[in-house]
């Protein structure tokens, strides 16, 4: 009989997250602490309330995360950099993507179909609608990173970001093959498949908990608020797609953690937030995830160097060591005057990032 040997340690370039929610106020100077520690840099989403829709929003939002940081976590890699996005709504202005671009810190615009998730109410009630600007963005090359679901009540929630493919994802990049996309966060194998097969510039990021649990996670002896984000989990088929799409070598996947913090009354209530709260023990979950398929081999690439690359960025300097070592997470954390359950509370952790 043979044991497939797993290493007790696995040392690989400072990684990234290509997909964060770090809000703001209180709650930014809480939770910013733990990706910093975790990445070197990370594109932060812009769906704050009111979101970040203006080269000024994003500026001042920017200086307030960088106001955020601890003492000694400032400037260019290996400390940490925030990399800036502006919210897509029907108005964006296609003059605003050139300033965009001109500023050097903002990096991407993002698409929230109106309705789709959290703070998506300013979003895009209709794609057609932002053509002049998706068009400077194809010219300047500035991407589009796309939470990819339907909205429609027809459609069933497991099938929205299938569906999307379909009625968005694929008219779009029909009408602008050269427009640089990132789909975000991707749960099927719909869209595993897609991005695989795709021709010209997208990628897609992979969170921690799509890669490790599957929907049965939600509803694993009771309710379980913390597991519920979206897109929303879904089958085993699924997460066994998205393994083999992160493994597998392709470029295009990298890291996004997703990481969405809500305060423990929002996602522990009669109608709860979505979002998973990974930001603390992220690279642990990767990978875990990567040595379950016997993988950590690949965990460098889609960690620390596919990202850079579609975005025209230089890897990061630097590394970072995880041990084979247990320990546990806390059961909360505190976010401003609340606190918020990250994922896994309580539970044990069997890779520590040093
Ligand atoms: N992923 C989530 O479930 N929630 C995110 C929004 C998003 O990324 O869709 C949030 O901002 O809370
Ligand atoms: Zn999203
Ligand atoms: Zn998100």
């Amino acid at each position: 009989m043979s044991t497939i040997e797993i290493p007790q340690s696995i040392t690989i370039t400072r990684p990234d997250d290509w997909h964060l929610h770090l809000r703001d106020g209180a709650a930014l100077a809480s939770v910013l602490p733990h990706t910093a520690r975790q990445f070197a840099r990370a594109i932060v989403m812009p769906n704050l309330k009111p979101p970040v829709t203006t080269v000024a929003d994003a500026a001042a939002y920017r200086d307030r995360i960088l106001a955020a940081l601890p003492a000694g976590m400032h400037g260019p890699a290996p400390r940490f950099e925030p990399l800036m996005t502006l919210y897509l709504t029907d108005n964006t202005d296609p003059d605003e993507i050139r300033r965009a671009q001109d500023t050097g810190f903002i990096h991407a615009v993002k698409l929230y179909p109106a309705g789709a998730t959290t703070n998506s109410q300013a979003g895009v009630t209709d794609l057609k609608k932002c053509y002049k600007t998706l068009e400077v963005m194809q010219e300047v090359g500035m991407p589009l990173l796309v939470h990819g679901e339907v909205t429609d009540n027809d459609i069933d929630l497991f099938d929205r970001e299938a569906v999307f493919i379909e009625r968005v994802m694929r008219p779009l990049r029909r009408d602008m093959p050269a427009l640089a996309i990132v789909f975000e966060h991707i749960t099927t194998k719909d869209a595993a498949q897609y991005v695989a097969e795709a021709e010209g510039p997208i990628a897609a990021t992979i969170t921690a908990h799509h890669l490790l649990y599957n929907r049965n996670e939600i509803f694993r002896g009771g309710i379980r608020p913390h597991y519920y984000c979206l897109p929303v989990l879904k089958r085993e088929e699924h997460r066994l797609a998205l393994v083999t799409a992160a493994t597998s070598g392709d470029e295009r996947f990298f890291l996004g953690t997703d990481s969405a913090p809500h305060a423990i009354g929002a996602k522990e209530s009669s109608c709860g937030c979505a979002g998973c709260y990974t930001a603390l023990h992220a690279m642990e979950l990767y990978t875990e995830a990567f040595a379950q398929a016997g993988a950590l081999d690949k965990l460098e690439a889609f960690a620390s160097f596919n990202g850079p690359a579609f975005y025209g960025l230089p890897r990061n300097e630097g590394t970072i060591t995880l041990v084979r070592e247990s320990w546990n997470l806390p059961a909360t954390v505190p976010m401003g005057e609340n606190d918020l359950v990250p994922l896994n509370a309580g539970e044990r952790i069997d890779w520590k990032m040093l």
